[in-house]
This record gives C-alpha cells, sequence and structure tokens, in this order.
C-alpha cells in the first residue's frame, strides 16, 4: 500500500475527466483530526483488485463532497475544507480482505443536532458503492462541539430514579406475552399480575400499536387501571410502557398526550420509526416529563453482521444525542446476539461521562458526553431467574432487566415469575453488597433463597436447563488495547 498522499494539485486537479479519489484529495495520511472534527472508522472490504487506500478515498469522497467524475465547481467552494480525510488504514487482524479505514469530517459538513442530516452522509450513497464488497460503520467521535448541539435524554437514568423513588438496584420488567392477540381487559390482568407480583415494569412489544384485536385506546386505559392498582396494592411507584409507535407523528402525539393524561411515566417507541421521529418524541419527552422507551426494533438488520452494516455501539451513540432514556442493549446470556465483550461497549456508550477508547468492546475512539444524560441499558430477550447473578454481573446497576417469558411463563402464574425475578434480584444484590463472588456462588445463592421462596424454587426448576449457547456474530478485532495513532 502506498500510505502517502497523491493529492494533484495546481490546476490540473480541476480538469475535466475521471481521477482516482486519493489524487483528488481524500486521502492524507498527514492529516492531524481537529478537535472538532468528526471521525469514522470503517471496515471496508474492497473488490478484487482494488487498492484498499483508494477504497478509503473513495468512501471518504463519496461520503462528503465528492462525485465520480472531476467538477470545477469544488472551486466555487471551500473544497479543501470540505473533504473528507481518509487518514489511516490498517487491516482487520485475522482477516486477508477487510481494512479499518479512518476518516474526519469538517464539523461544517453538518447541521446541527440533526441525525438525519448526519446519517445522510455517513450512512448515505456510500454503503452501496460498486468498488466496496462490503461496508460497515465500526464507531465514530462525536466532538463536544457536536454533542452539545443535542438535547441528550430527556429525563436520565438519575431523575428516572428519582420520580421511580428506587435505588442501589437494577429496575425489572417485563414484556407481556402473547405479543399479539390479547383484548385490551386480559392485556391489563398480565400487566397487574406482573406489577403486583414485584416488578417495577411492564412493558408493550414492539409490534403491539392498534390492531383488530385490541384498539390503542383500550390498551392504555387498561393498562394504566392496572398501574394504578398495583401502585395501591404495593405502595410502591409502577410503570408500563405504552407503546406510541404509529403511522403517523401526528398519530404517535395523540396517543402520547393520551398516555400522558392517563398518568403514565413512561411511553414507548420502536427504532422503525426513523431518526426524526425519534428527536420529536425525545423533545416531547422532555417537555412533558416523561422517560421515553426505545425498543431497538429492526437493529439485527444491519447491525449484526460484522462485514456489512452499522454496529450497534454506533446507533446507540445516535440514541444518546437523539434524547431516548431507555434503550434496549443485549442480555449476553440471553435468546439474542450479544457478545460479552462488545456488549459492554455498549453499556458503556449508554452510561459513561465519558467513554475511553478499549479496541477489545468495540470501542475504537475517546468519546466525551459533554454533560448529555445517561440512557438506562435494558437487558430483554431470554432471561429468567437463574441468570440473576450473571446478569448483575455483567450488567451492572443502572439497567433494567426485562423477563417477558421469564415472567409470565412461570407455571404458578404471572404474579409468582415476577416474585420470583424480585426475590432472585434482591438476594444477589443484598449477596453482592455484602462483599460474596456473586459470580462463583450466584447459582447457591439462588437455591438457599428458594428454600423460603417456592415461586423462585419453581422458576429455577423450570428453567435451570434453559441456555442459549451459540457462536457470537460480532465479537471485536482486538484482544487487547492498543494505542491509538
Ligand atoms: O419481547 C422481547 C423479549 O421477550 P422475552 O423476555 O420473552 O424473551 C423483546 O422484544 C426483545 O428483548 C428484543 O430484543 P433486544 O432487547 O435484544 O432488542
Ligand atoms: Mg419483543
Amino acid at each position: 500500500m502506498d500510505q502517502k498522499s497523491q493529492t494533484v494539485t495546481g490546476k490540473d486537479r480541476y480538469k475535466s475527466g475521471v481521477m482516482e479519489y486519493r489524487k483528488m484529495g481524500y486521502w492524507e495520511p498527514d492529516y492531524e483530526p481537529k478537535d472538532t472534527d468528526i471521525i469514522a472508522c470503517f471496515r471496508i472490504s474492497p473488490q478484487d483488485g482494488v487498492d484498499p487506500i483508494e477504497a478509503a478515498a473513495a468512501v471518504a469522497g463519496e461520503s462528503s463532497t465528492a462525485t465520480w467524475t472531476v467538477v470545477w465547481t469544488d472551486r466555487l467552494t471551500a473544497a479543501e475544507k470540505y473533504r473528507a480525510k481518509a487518514y489511516r488504514v490498517d487491516k482487520v487482524p485475522n482477516t486477508d480482505d477487510q481494512y479499518f479505514a479512518y476518516i474526519a469530517y469538517d464539523l461544517d459538513l453538518f447541521e446541527n443536532g440533526s441525525i438525519a442530516n448526519l446519517t445522510a452522509s455517513i450512512i448515505g450513497n456510500v454503503f452501496g458503492f460498486k468498488p466496496l464488497k462490503a461496508l460497515r460503520l465500526e464507531d465514530m467521535r462525536l466532538p463536544v462541539a457536536y454533542v452539545k448541539t443535542f438535547q441528550g435524554p430527556a429525563t436520565g437514568i438519575v431523575v428516572e430514579r428519582e420520580r421511580l423513588d428506587k435505588f442501589g438496584r437494577p429496575l425489572l420488567g417485563a414484556t407481556v406475552k402473547p405479543k399479539l392477540g390479547l383484548s385490551g381487559r386480559n392485556y391489563g390482568r398480565v400487566v397487574y399480575e406482573a406489577l403486583k407480583g414485584g416488578l417495577d415494569f411492564t412493558k408493550d412489544d414492539e409490534n403491539i400499536n392498534s390492531q383488530p384485536f385490541m384498539d390503542w385506546r383500550e390498551r392504555f386505559l387498561y393498562c394504566m387501571e392496572a398501574v394504578n392498582k398495583a401502585q395501591a396494592a404495593t405502595g410502591e411507584i409502577k410503570g408500563t410502557y405504552l407503546n406510541v409507535t404509529a403511522a403517523t407523528m401526528e398519530d404517535m402525539y395523540e396517543r402520547a398526550e393520551f398516555a400522558k393524561e392517563l398518568g403514565s411515566t413512561i411511553v414507548m417507541i420502536d427504532l422503525v420509526i426513523g431518526w426524526t421521529a425519534m428527536q420529536s418524541m425525545a423533545k416531547w419527552a422532555r417537555r412533558n416529563n416523561m422517560i421515553l422507551h426505545l425498543h431497538r426494533a429492526g437493529h439485527s438488520t444491519y447491525t449484526r453482521q460484522k462485514a456489512h452494516g452499522v454496529s450497534f455501539r454506533v446507533i446507540a451513540k445516535w440514541a444518546r444525542l437523539a434524547g431516548v432514556d431507555h434503550i434496549h442493549a443485549g442480555t449476553v446470556v440471553g435468546k439474542l446476539e450479544g457478545d460479552p465483550a462488545t456488549t459492554k461497549g455498549y453499556y458503556d456508550i449508554c452510561r459513561d461521562e465519558f467513554t475511553h477508547q478499549k479496541l477489545e468492546n468495540g470501542i475504537f475512539f475517546d468519546q466525551p458526553w459533554a454533560s448529555l444524560n445517561k440512557m438506562m441499558p435494558v437487558a430483554s430477550g431470554g432471561i429468567h431467574a437463574g441468570q440473576m447473578h450473571l446478569l448483575l454481573d455483567l450488567l451492572g446497576e443502572d439497567t433494567v432487566l426485562q423477563f417477558g417469558g421469564g415472567t409470565i411463563g412461570h407455571p404458578m402464574g404471572i404474579a409468582a415469575g415476577a416474585t420470583a425475578n424480585r426475590v432472585a434480584l434482591e438476594c444477589m444484590v443484598l449477596a453482592r453488597n455484602e462483599g460474596r463472588d456473586i459470580v462463583r456462588e450466584g447459582p447457591d445463592i439462588l437455591n438457599e433463597a428458594a428454600r423460603t421462596c417456592t415461586p423462585l424454587k419453581q422458576a429455577l426448576d423450570t428453567w435451570k436447563d434453559v441456555t442459549f449457547n451459540y457462536t457470537s456474530t460480532d465479537a471485536p478485532d482486538y484482544a487487547v488495547t492498543a494505542t491509538a495513532a
């Protein structure tokens, strides 16, 4: 690889015709990114015969100012400033045909506070570019000057805990099952039982909106009746994430307003509504003192495969800027994709004040969060009480642990399922606070607690053999921390 700059200068640079991107100024190996630059790290798989540096320069070009041929109108702009600059290309460890390309973008290329604008450049045309077999956005460094143009999480972890009056332990939730088909009244029964049994939250599933079997108003009315009754029965604050995802913004606002009118503390949206809708709902949530839960429905279509798409760590960064309060971020031990080291990186992005580069967790850059609120990561998908020690150890305290099947599938009913989870959590937090090694002693701690808690004993007996041991599709490429150039 010829690492030297080959930028053509003088009048030859603007002669009509086609010129390699690296000659047009999109490859600048001596470039030192400015503190205010946005930096992206892409995983590039060039087509056979395409030089990786030219491929990196092409990505820089297509995601900023370039087209396939020289255009003289560049000279009407501050072209040298506006060109994105690929400045570093590294072979991906343990691969033959993949490269990490680092590209710096001047801040003036982007509109303040708009994920739609950011993504139209960074993941716009460039992912279909013919000289590349595949392209993946691995990570981004967003400068403080840019972070500060976003609202950030509407409520944040600290204020959420204050509003809920719950401290010192993860929160507990459950997704109502079956996902589809319940009537409003039966749906409300599930919510009541789960909350009364000991959970803090219940949650609509990603695909429940307003179908023939249950109009959204029915769901909201019965759910809030259940929340109020469960609060009265337990003396604790309870919530249920009412999914306001709908076809139009007007519909979403109408649903969110109704949730507020009924006294809900939280509403929910799905990632599939898109970034602009998410930002609008985040602003609505801040104006209306609501917690905003994001279900990442759809993300695996482009986050899961390592060679092509966008890493979930980037989606998590965008979501924190956009302003959601909760984000599904994986469980490690449950039914859905989640390598432990990669997942730790996602959790750090949600909860850090400053995220340090940590290649072994897939974090390519230092990322300041400039006092944006923290997002609550949500662990959900095929988890049960028997994994409580692992969940607490892997995911920490500021998280929501959500057991859908692992509450509602309990042999003695939904309230018993909820009680099993609450007792499992509280005995594990107590053991941790007493200094016990919960990873090693976890199963004993649970069995001990189950001696005086029949629901927990039944949960452990029912699900004791359930594990999901499959090879991960998205483990980090680096085993130890390397120094950034
Ligand atoms: O319905 C569930 C979980 O139900 P259950 O607890 O019965 O498995 C959620 O949609 C998934 O957690 C989403 O996955 P992720 O959180 O990874 O986005
Ligand atoms: Mg679901």
